[in-house]
């Protein structure tokens, strides 16, 4: 089988000096020791909390095949008898990897951001694109200054597709990336309040995910959500930036990729779709109507780097949610009856915490079930934080929500908020909360969890899928 990288090319493409024998193979690219597989190269990042050098032993001893390390651990490493590529700054040697990979391949390349939605789109293209060539794509959210360099550093050479997340959380954060990306496709998901804390409005969030216009490749197509309040803003954007085409998907009647009708059912969607003129019957196999303006952005995506759209017609109605994005779970309760578990914890802004509020108003309990939300702090939204929590008790209304589970700092505003209306349990933190909610399920209920991924709501999913076996995954 090919190398992902011989080890010539590799040198080629990071520079630095070798100390050792680089093998003639490097399997992968691994920043991380207790994951790294053998014949891959180690690159021993400094991150925020430890610095990789402390691990490049532990590597070593775990098989790799190279170790890429700053200049200064030489001596110390060489003791591993590992071939060594010293450079000035690894993470600068990684991208520089990064770069190689992008320029070896003639894959089609689709980068996504956006405020919501980035990771699924990612992984839905990754899924329907997967029957028709061979795709590459981040991990999980790999989707910052480390996880897309290693992303495109891990990309083979006959890759055909090539998708790329890419986050931020302040302004300049796109634009260095997707300059390493050089995407044919830029898709922007949608605007909304996310990170707030570090924005002063969404104009300014549409003008930092507009960075990815900056990195398109010569003819490559700005692809823009026809339904967000800041489209035209983007266009301009995406035209000041030079490019040249704009496609659009959505709901509105001057989409190219325009929803015509969409009927809902509890486990999916099936809608009509014209897409430039051509029309579709789509079935989803995801519920939520952010799911079908998903799907729309996949089928646009698709189409506009030339592969086959019935192909991914097919494969939609297989795609599953993932973990933390919208899983379900029927859970087998001592009684003989069953829970449904919707497992949002890996995320929450305003906009996500309300496409997970209306998943569980449109989850029917079953026989004296109820519907349960259990929601921790939506985090990173600074001075708006207090009003967007607050906020929450309209959408809970509309869930009709008959029992709700709170916790984080900022959630006690939601409990003021609600605590005359619904029943409330407060508790400061995801540990405290958990005997409660564990005290009042019962079968029949329906029960979303969600929060931001830092304050740790997944620990309660993780808990509930352990006492209770899920019957269906
Ligand atoms: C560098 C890294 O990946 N770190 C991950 C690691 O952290 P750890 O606790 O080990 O500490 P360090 O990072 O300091 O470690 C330094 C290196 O040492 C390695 N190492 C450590 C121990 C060991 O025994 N052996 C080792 O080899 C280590 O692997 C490092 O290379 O593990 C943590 C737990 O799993 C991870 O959380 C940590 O991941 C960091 C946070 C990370 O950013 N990883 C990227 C690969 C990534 O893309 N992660 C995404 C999250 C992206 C995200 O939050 N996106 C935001 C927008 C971007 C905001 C941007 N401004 C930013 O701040 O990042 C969004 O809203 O979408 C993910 O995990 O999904
Ligand atoms: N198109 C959408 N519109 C609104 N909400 C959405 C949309 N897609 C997903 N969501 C909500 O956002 C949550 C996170 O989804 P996803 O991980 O795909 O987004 P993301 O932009 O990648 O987030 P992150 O930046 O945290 O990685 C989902 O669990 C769901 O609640
Ligand atoms: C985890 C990171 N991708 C993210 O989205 N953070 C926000 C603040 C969240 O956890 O919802």
């Amino acid at each position: 089988m090919k190398p992902l990288w011989t080890g010539q090319a590799f040198v080629d493409a990071i520079g630095g000096s070798v100390s050792g024998v680089i093998p003639e193979s490097i399997k992968g690219i691994s920043i991380d020791s207790r994951t790294l597989e053998k014949g891959e190269a180690f690159f021993a990042i400094r991150g925020a909390n430890l610095d990789g050098h402390e691990f490049a032993a532990a590597a070593a001893k775990a098989g790799a095949a190279v170790l890429v390390v700053e200049k200064a651990q030489a001596d110390v490493l060489q003791k591993t008898g590992v071939a060594l590529l010293l450079v000035d700054d690894v993470l600068a040697a990684l991208t520089r990897l990064g770069v190689a990979a992008r320029e070896r391949t003639k894959a089609e390349i689709i980068a996504v951001t956006g405020s919501v939605g980035k990771t699924t789109t990612k992984e839905m293209l990754r899924f329907c694109l997967g029957g028709q060539g061979r795709v590459h794509a981040n991990p999980a959210s790999f989707n910052n200054h480390w996880g897309v360099p290693l992303t495109l550093a891990r990309m083979p050479e006959e890759t055909d597709y090539g998708i790329f997340e890419i986050g931020m959380n302040h302004e300049n954060e796109i634009r260095p990336l997707v300059k390493l990306v050089r995407p044919h496709v830029a898709l922007i998901t949608r605007i909304a309040a996310a990170h707030m804390g570090y924005f002063t409005s969404l104009e300014a969030i549409a003008h930092a995910k507009a960075e990815i216009f900056e990195g398109l490749a010569p003819q490559g197509v700005g692809l823009l959500n026809a339904d967000d309040p800041l489209c035209s803003y983007l266009e301009k954007r995406a035209r000041a930036a030079g490019c040249g085409t704009i496609a659009t998907f959505g709901r509105a009647e001057n989409a190219d990729y325009r929803l015509l009708e969409n009927y809902p059912h509890a486990g999916g969607s099936c809608f009509e779709v014209d897409l430039k003129g051509t029309q579709a019957v789509v079935k989803l196999g995801v519920a939520g109507s952010h799911m079908v303006d998903n799907a729309l952005g996949v089928l646009a995506a698709a189409d506009c780097v030339g592969a086959d759209v019935a192909h991914i017609v097919l494969a939609l109605p297989e795609f599953r949610e993932m973990s933390g994005r919208g899983a379900r779970y029927t859970l087998s309760m001592p009684d003989g009856g069953c829970l449904t578990l919707i497992d949002e914890s890996y995320n929450a802004n305003p906009a996500s915490m309300r496409a997970g509020l209306a998943l569980l108003g449109d989850s029917a309990p079953a026989s004296r079930g109820r519907r349960i939300a259990v929601l921790g702090d939506m985090l990173e939204l600074g001075q708006y934080s207090r009003a967007a929590h607050e906020d929450l008790a309209g959408p809970l209304r509309l869930a009709k929500t008959n029992l709700v589970f709170l916790a984080g700092k900022e959630m006690e505003y939601l409990e003021r908020t609600l605590r005359d209306e619904v029943p409330v349990e407060y508790r400061k933190s995801v540990a405290d909360l958990l005997p409660a909610v564990f005290a009042a399920l019962r079968s029949g209920d329906v029960v979303m969890v969600k929060s931001s991924n830092g304050i740790g709501t997944a620990r309660i999913v993780s808990a509930l899928l352990e006492r209770y076996p899920p019957l269906v995954s």
